[in-house]
């Protein structure tokens, strides 16, 4: 890698030089070419965009939308956290198709004349909305690409499939549209069978495995608090105790009958607790993850949904998260949650699930139902870096930073259940701002788990996304884990344990914004496995081309454009074609834009790169596209949706979800 430092060059797309920027990390002003400024109009304020990442999920909506609220200099408070004036009900189709109907088989319905949906099909088609009329896609995409479309009469684009003659749809492929077969021609895997699904949901799903090592764990528990007693506490009950200490006593029956009772107890304790300290070495018979300098995108809550996920291999990533799952929800097969385990076969091997739980039991439950239920998982990895509010209060996410055997627990449970999936863990530095506790978490973790990798985010809780990432101490721990794990090895528990071949995997993330970071955190230590992109991947989804080529590649909105198609042609193979479906594609499209017109194209930089924290002047770009493209008017954004899907509706209101004073009301 170092032989090709010099290839490392800034080139814009005309060839010419841009300054190079001092890459130290400092909130300031993007410095653009005079030619590219657009002077703001008199009594025009300029929509600065403020980024808060504080991020959140439709699951967690009520209490977290509060947010916490920090008054300004000006007394007026900054709301955190989630926008709450988002709505997100679905438009209605006047007339509902019947679902067996969907491909035109009547016969399908067992329902007959009882059924409560639309079984006249010209019916339906006369009151549906009108054809999509997309300027990019000008026959149904999906359709294009798979041989056939799912939504059959309810897509959005049925003239391409559709003999208007005989009212018959067209296929290219056989495929029966009720089968699970749909998936894999759709080519996504991890879909919950719905039989699996019910026993969750009707508390029968067999949790074998969970219950045995909730049983140990309990017993060790009860085992640690024991040992804390002192001997004659728990010997000496009041009815027990000697009378006179000078005076020897007969031994009381009872007390016999107890102290063997409780010698046998010990016994027993002493029995679990050994099978407990066993359960770590499981994870040698786990399946090898290979994170070495590998491209990861982090875990992305709502925007890192399968269709982005998809594209992002697309652009060169080797390793993806699921959106973060709640473990309780998993528990009880609620839909919604798991919908996110699903992944698409490019994401295989490298995809791993991120699961959201405050007790062992939860961790336990749920990593059993995964391993159970679906297939193609290379790691679940526990979320102890969280720092939604309400998730904290309820002693999940970060929360776990601060009860570490807590988070110990959890993790030695998911191991002893995931049959041969490795657990992971990804922590920040702490849940304080000047305490940061990682470095004494990695050394218990050595000692007393067996995940597979840690994943350090260099920020506490209280900084959440704002100030920069702590790469000095991001390196500092990963150098404790190593001389913690050497340390281990020479124990007795290490020597049987763990060898040079199973160590702790170390992967360090923030602020790794672009090649340059890329190669600065990953070849600054080498304790450091890989790093891990967050924002970059949503701001410059090509960051990966420029890792692999080492330069900056300054793409042109044409080229721009290309990766929103991708997108968009993605988001309508996951979500579908119908209304329901395009409004999905149109929702999860705006909030990708609500980062990626925070790209600053590099060819109307005066000096590159640019920090994530600094915030241009208004600025145009080299052609309408491009300006269209950086727009922080999320209108715009909406705009451009249409082109990919239709015009939207008059009353389509967007609200992004991790706030951005960007977005404006569609009429204002
Ligand atoms: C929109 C958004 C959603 C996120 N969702 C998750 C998540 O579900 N799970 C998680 O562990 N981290 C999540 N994070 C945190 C990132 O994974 C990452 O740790 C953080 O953004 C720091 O990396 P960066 O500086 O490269 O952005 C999220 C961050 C953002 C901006």
């Amino acid at each position: 890698m170092e032989q090709n430092a010099e290839k490392r060059s800034i080139v814009g797309d005309d060839n010419s030089t841009v300054k190079r920027q001092d890459t130290s990390p400092s909130k300031g002003i993007a410095h653009i070419k005079p030619e590219y400024i657009v002077p703001l109009k008199q009594n025009e304020n300029q929509k600065v965009a403020i980024y808060d990442e504080e991020m959140s999920s439709d699951r967690m909506t009520n209490e977290f939308a509060g947010g916490t609220n920090k008054k300004n200099k000006n007394g007026r408070g900054k709301k955190r956290g989630q926008n709450k004036n988002r709505d997100n009900r679905q438009v209605k189709e006047q007339n509902v198709l019947c679902p067996r109907l969907i491909h035109g088989d009547i016969s399908k319905c067992s329902f007959g004349d009882n059924c409560r949906f639309v079984h006249d099909i010209n019916l339906y088609l006369s009151t549906k909305k009108p054809e999509v009329e997309s300027n990019i896609f000008p026959s149904c995409p999906v359709f294009n690409s798979l041989g056939f479309c799912p939504m059959g009469f309810k897509c959005r684009f049925l003239s391409s499939h559709l003999n208007k003659e005989d009212n018959i749809l067209i296929s290219k492929k056989e495929i029966d549209p009720d089968a699970q077969t749909i998936w894999s021609v759709k080519g996504e895997v991890n879909h919950i069978s719905p039989e699996r699904k019910l026993d969750l949901i009707k508390r029968r799903f067999p949790f074998t495995k969970s219950n045995e090592i909730l049983e140990i764990i309990d017993s060790f528990q009860q085992e640690c608090r024991d040992s804390m007693k002192p001997e004659e506490e728990v010997e000496s009950t009041p009815q027990l105790k000697k009378q006179d200490p000078d005076v020897e006593q007969p031994v009381a029956p009872q007390v016999e009958q107890r102290n063997k009772e409780l010698s046998e107890h010990r016994m027993k304790q002493r029995e679990v607790y050994l099978k407990y300290k066993d359960t770590r070495y499981f994870a040698q018979e786990k399946k090898p993850l290979d994170l070495y300098h590998k491209k990861i995108v982090s875990p992305l809550t709502t925007v890192g949904n399968l269709p982005y996920r998809r594209l992002m291999r697309k652009l060169g990533a080797d390793v993806t998260y699921s959106e973060m799952a709640l473990a309780v929800p998993l528990i009880q097969g609620t839909n919604s949650e798991w919908a996110l385990p699903k992944a698409h076969t490019s994401e295989f091997p490298g995809f791993g699930v991120q699961v959201a739980c405050s007790k062992a039991w939860q961790a336990a439950k749920a990593a059993e139902a995964l391993a159970n239920s679906v297939s193609e998982i290379s790691e679940i990895n526990l979320n102890s870096g969280c720092p939604i509010d309400l998730l904290y209060r309820q002693g999940s996410g970060s929360a776990l930073l601060d009860n570490p055997a807590r988070m110990i627990r959890c993790l030695n449970a998911m191991n002893y259940v995931s049959k041969d999936i490795p657990i992971t863990v990804k922590i920040r530095t702490g849940t304080k701002e000047g305490h940061p506790i990682a470095e004494g978490l990695v050394k218990r973790l050595v000692n007393e788990t067996d995940v597979a990798a840690i994943t350090l985010h260099g920020r506490s809780r209280q900084q959440r996304y704002t100030k920069s990432a702590d790469w000095d101490y991001v390196s500092q721990v990963a150098d404790t884990l190593r001389s913690a794990e050497a340390d281990f090895i020479e124990t007795e528990q290490g020597k049987e344990g763990r060898d040079s071949k199973n160590r702790i995997q170390f992967v360090g993330n923030g602020d790794v914004n672009n090649f340059e970071d890329w190669y600065r955190y990953l070849n600054g230590n080498e304790n450091i496995d890989s790093v891990m992109v967050a924002r970059g991947a949503l701001i410059k989804p090509w960051i990966f081309e420029e890792v692999e080529s080492q330069q900056y590649l300054d793409k042109t909105s044409t080229e721009r454009l290309d990766i929103l198609r991708d997108y968009a042609q993605f988001s309508m193979e996951h979500w579908g074609t119908d209304e329901y479906g395009i409004s999905q594609c149109r929702r999860f499209f705006c909030e990708f834009m609500s980062f990626f017109h925070r790209y600053v194209p590099m060819g109307i930089c005066e000096r590159y790169p640019v920090k994530l924290n600094e915030r241009p002047p208004n600025w145009c770009g080299r052609d309408e596209l491009e300006t269209l493209m950086g727009s922080t008017d999320v209108n715009d954004w909406i705009k451009l949706s249409d082109l990919f899907f239709g015009k939207t509706d008059e009353n389509f209101v967007f609200v992004p979800k991790h706030k951005s004073s960007s977005y404006a009301n569609r009429d204002s």
